[in-house]
């Protein structure tokens, strides 16, 4: 078997021989390095799937994914995460979910949190308040009182991803990396006390967007550098990756490889993967999906994805984490509510059969539904006994076009969704609930993307008597019925007060736009940046 330093040079054969070691001796050559690393992947990864390739299985790393190593054994705290509730840093959604009976609760800088400085520092203070057991929050309007419960649930926190750039705080004159900010300042202000409440574990991470096991690389240096400057053992922080971009799901050894010392595992995040999948293929034609309701987890690519990735998960002796149903509580109609937790059942449900050692709950009312299936066919703390060797997923499989229609009732919910989406963010709200569904960045990012993979390459519209062909004019025309369509629902009070045009301008640029975008949430964080030091964002 190939030693530790043979798989990592193999793995990142460029890395050693260009002389740029990826473990760093300061924060801000981590910073740099992530830098280099992002750029790698937009000009050199992205160029190559542009230039006609599709991802694949990368033949230098083969000894990773053949060779018989573990991960490091996984903490008695967070060996049983059947239920996982996530929502953002708000201070009285963090006491709701620490209370809701779930086992853990992912605390979002995220997918679910506009990134508005005021959420991001209040974020910090409310986790801080939250891991020291002091959190409390009156609703004044309702005379209620938020306290902890005696028993609560086991904290993760997921910071942002390395795109996002945190713009009020400047290092070098240079706006500082936004994921680097949130992990520092929660590890900081929080591991001693985390760690002496959870039997020297901890603080325990989720992390987001990662293509490439360069990323989990440099992640890895920044635990390390982080634990060893402030005298804490490695290996005592644990990170959960999301595998929720399409190059990412070529790489899953090689990404719990670079963490080993320090995984608990991978999850599906399957809204990211199915926006990454649209991204990474943007130069390919051929390649359009059907309307976004349709491209559901029993999709053959989807399915091959999670089924792997439980395998992937199990044979290095880690958590597989399943992922978010959209379907939240519907309080004023019995039948459709009971329909929505049907569908998060049968979710939860193909989820646990397949191997899952448990799941995401967007909601409270959410939880006993989700608790119920996991109770019921998971009797032990997880299944990672379960190696799913029977598994067996190709290139092929991975890639396969999901099945469905494209129809105008798709572009119209895409717009509709997508401008009230990005209207709330730019008010400072990353998650809501939207015709019934939860609708967050990476759900609405699936809607902008389509739209301009189906603009872009004339999509031709399934249904229609007459055949029709999405053009930048339909597209107009569309924006215009939906906009008002938006006033009518929400009232022309909220519609003029919000930021629905500004929300609809952006959307639209975005969607229009001849070379995509990487992030809508990049382009939107301009219009939320309360400072701009030095002005250079
Ligand atoms: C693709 C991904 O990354 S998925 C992960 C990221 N996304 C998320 O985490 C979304 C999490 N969920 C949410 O943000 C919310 O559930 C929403 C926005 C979808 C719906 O929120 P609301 O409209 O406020 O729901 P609703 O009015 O039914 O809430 C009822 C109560 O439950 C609380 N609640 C709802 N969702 C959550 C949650 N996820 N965590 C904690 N409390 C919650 C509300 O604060 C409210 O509390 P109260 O009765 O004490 O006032
Ligand atoms: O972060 C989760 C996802 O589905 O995206
Ligand atoms: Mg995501």
């Amino acid at each position: 078997m190939c030693s530790a330093n043979c798989l990592r040079r193999r793995a990142h054969p460029s890395t050693s021989e260009e002389g740029r070691p990826l473990k760093t001796s300061a924060i801000l050559s981590v910073r740099k390095v992530a830098e280099r690393e992002k750029k790698w992947l937009e000009k050199e990864q992205q160029a190559r799937y542009d230039a006609g390739e599709l991802p694949s299985f990368d033949p230098a790393t083969a000894p990773i994914r053949n060779d018989e190593w573990t991960c490091a054994s996984i903490p008695e705290v967070i060996a049983d995460r059947r239920v996982e509730i996530t929502g953002p840093v708000e201070r009285k959604m963090i006491i709701n979910a620490l209370n809701c009976g779930a086992k853990m609760f992912m605390a979002d800088f995220e997918d679910s949190l506009a990134p508005t400085w005021e959420n991001i520092v209040r974020g910090q203070i409310n986790l801080r308040d939250a891991v020291n057991g002091t959190i409390s929050y009156e609703d004044k309007a309702r005379n209620k009182v938020y306290k902890l419960n005696d028993k609560t649930a086991v904290l993760l926190v997921r910071p942002r991803g390395w795109h996002l750039p945190e713009a009020h705080i400047e290092i070098d004159g240079e706006p500082a990396t936004g994921a680097l900010v949130d992990f520092a300042l929660y590890f900081y202000h929080n591991h001693a006390t985390f760690r002496a409440k959870h039997k020297q574990s901890g603080p325990f991470f989720y992390l987001p967007k990662m293509q490439h096991s360069r990323e989990a690389a440099v992640w890895n240096a920044v635990f390390e550098r982080a634990q060893d400057t402030l005298g804490v053992p490695r290996g005592s922080i644990r990170a959960t990756v999301l595998i929720e971009t399409l190059p990412a799901v070529f790489q899953m050894h090689e990404i719990l490889y670079e963490l080993r010392n320090h995984s608990a595992g991978l999850n599906c995040g399957r809204w990211d993967y199915i926006f990454s999948f649209i991204k990474t293929v943007r130069a390919h034609g051929d390649r359009l999906l059907p309307d976004r309701v349709q491209v559901g987890m029993t999709q053959h690519f989807l399915k091959s994805y999670t089924e792997l990735l439980i395998q992937t998960c199990h044979k290095r002796g880690v958590h597989a984490m399943g992922g978010m149903a959209a379907q939240i509580p519907i309080r004023d109609n019995k039948l459709a509510n009971d329909r929505a937790t049907a569908l998060v059942r049968a979710d939860k449900l193909r989820e646990v059969l397949a191997g899952h050692d448990g799941t995401w709950a967007a909601h409270p009312g959410l939880i006993s539904v989700v608790l119920d299936v996991f109770n019921e066919n998971m009797p032990g703390p997880n299944q990672v006994h379960v190696k799913r060797e029977d598994v067996s997923v190709s290139n092929g499989d991975l890639l396969q076009m999901p099945k469905g229609v494209r129809t105008l009732e798709g572009l119209r919910l895409n717009t509709r969704v997508g401008i009230q989406y990005l209207a709330a963010w730019l008010s400072g709200t990353g998650s809501v609930p939207l015709y019934n569904l939860m609708e967050d960045a990476a759900t609405a990012e699936i809607s902008r993307v389509q739209n301009w993979q189906w603009i872009k390459y004339g999509a031709v519209l399934d249904g229609e008597l007459v055949p029709t062909t999405v053009t930048k004019e339909l597209f107009h025309r569309v924006l215009g019925e939906e906009m008002a369509r938006v006033e009518r629902e929400v009232g022309s009070e909220k519609f003029v007060n919000g930021r629905y045009q500004e929300a609809a301008k952006l959307f639209a640029k975005q969607c229009l736009t001849e070379n995509l975008d990487d992030f809508l949430t990049l382009d939107a964080y301009r219009y939320i940046v309360r400072i701009v030091p030095g002005s250079r964002l």
